[in-house]
């Protein structure tokens, strides 16, 4: 632990947007990321008591700063980056799903899959039976994985319980992961995941808008669920209409939960232009969204999280993403880490999201840094390198920002530091 970190020979420090008070990049300005570079690699940035203290070409930082009792990193020509933020994850379950990968291969579609009692409602038996230490256990090998992958900031939700007190046995453990760190967990309520069996969608809705939410916001209160802060429903055809999710997200808004859900995923349902409507603060998938939610969802603000790893594995249209940017919308980017979906790596999810949704390299990177921290309202500390945000960051042993995502599900031979908060909490020595 040192109170004070100094990163020197540096050759690109990716500030990602041109002034500290930006808190997401829309429209032309996601492909026009803020770069300093030096050929001489004489750049440093400085980090005190986890705040970013100065950053620049190293002469000037020492002329400004104390720099005795320091920790440095020597970046060896390489370069800095904002830590990654994932947008979207649901990294808390028992077991895995393995075998419904094959069916899913031989042709099955995602909804014959969980008609059939198998998908969410299956890995929901296994995390009822799970006890909270055995979810906890296999959650910090999870997030231990995604660190060294980069991400210093995830959303989280919770959705394999879908009865209140395997919910909330979900939620302690996003609590309980959150405050030992080192990765920092925006918390996400997601009771309404799917409609369990012997109930009905009208039956469940009533549950969570009442017993569970009440419960959630008696925990808030007194403490033991600080890190929740978002509410999500999967709105989709054989789980949440329209109307029963607004009724969960506006039930969520009112005890200050934020709306952030499944939208227009594998049929059109017009759920954005709802979103749009209550001014969410994001929506994911969006593969099937209209024109007009895309319209709506300019004009509301309320952030695009796309999924690449999803649409791609489960063989879906992606979503207009290039329509998104260019009519404005705020684009974000997510893993989806889910059972479904074994991708804890955003540096794979942004190369999916250039080939499959036609991002280019700095839209992706607005999108996996500033824009996902906006998602879950961190736009304002986090997913930017500017004196005076929090010092999350990544060293690339590479000549170029770009080569995370071109060297294809290789940033493990790329990222040599992960840093949260102004600590090294992982370092890989073979880079
Ligand atoms: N679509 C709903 N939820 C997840 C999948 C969860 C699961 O299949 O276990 C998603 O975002 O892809
Ligand atoms: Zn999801």
């Amino acid at each position: 632990m040192s109170a004070r970190l100094l990163i020197t020979n540096a050759r690109q420090i990716v500030q990602i947007t041109e002034s500290a008070d930006i808190r997401f990049l829309k429209g032309i300005d996601a492909d026009r990321i803020k770069i300093l570079e030096d050929n001489d690699a004489r750049l440093a940035l400085l980090i005190s008591d986890g705040i970013i203290a100065d950053l620049g070409l190293f002469k000037e930082v020492k002329e400004r700063n104390d720099l005795s009792d320091v920790e440095i990193i020597d970046a060896q020509k390489g370069v800095i980056l904002p830590g990654l933020v994932d947008a979207h994850s649901h990294p808390v379950f028992a077991g895995d799903r393995v075998h419904e990968f094959a069916m899913k291969l031989a042709g099955a579609t995602y909804l014959e899959v969980q008609a059939a009692g198998g998908g969410i409602h299956f890995t929901t038996s296994a995390t009822r039976a799970a006890t909270e230490n055995d979810l906890y256990q296999d959650f910090k090998k999870i997030a231990n994985q995604m660190l060294a992958s980069g991400t210093t900031t995830l959303e989280a939700k919770s959705g394999y319980g879908l009865e209140t007190s395997t919910e909330m046995k979900m939620l302690k453990v996003l609590e309980r992961v959150n405050r030992e760190g080192p990765l920092e967990i925006s918390g996400t309520f997601c009771g309404a995941h799917a409609v369990p069996r012997g109930t009905d969608e009208h039956t469940q809705t009533h549950l969570i808008a009442g017993e569970m939410l009440d419960l959630i916001r008696k925990c808030k209160e007194n403490g033991e669920l600080k890190c929740v802060e978002n509410i999500d429903v999967f709105c989709e055809k054989g789980n949440f209409n329209v109307e029963n999710t607004e009724r969960i997200l506006l039930a969520g808004a009112k005890m200050g939960l934020k709306g952030n859900f499944h939208a227009e995923e594998l049929s059109c349902l017009h759920s954005a232009e709802m979103g749009a409507r209550l001014q969410v603060q994001a929506m994911s998938h969006l593969e099937e969204i209209s024109d007009d939610g895309i319209k709506q969802m300019a004009q509301s603000g309320s952030v695009a999280v796309l999924l690449p790893s999803t649409a791609f594995l489960l063989r879906l249209t992606p979503p207009p993403a290039r329509k998104m940017i260019n009519e404005g919308v705020i684009v974000a980017l997510g893993s989806d880490f889910n059972p479904n979906a074994w991708c804890p790596a955003m540096a794979a999810i942004m190369h999916m999201a250039c080939v499959t949704m036609r991002l280019s390299l700095a839209e992706a990177l607005s999108a996996a840094t500033i824009n996902s921290a906006h998602s879950i309202g961190r736009g304002a500390t986090h997913g930017s390198l500017h004196k005076g945000r929090v010092g999350d960051l990544l060293i690339l042993k590479v000549p170029k920002w770009e080569h995370l995502i071109y060297r294809f599900a290789a940033h493990n031979t790329i990222i040599s530091h992960v840093v949260k908060r102004g600590n090294i909490v992982y370092k890989n020595e073979n880079v």
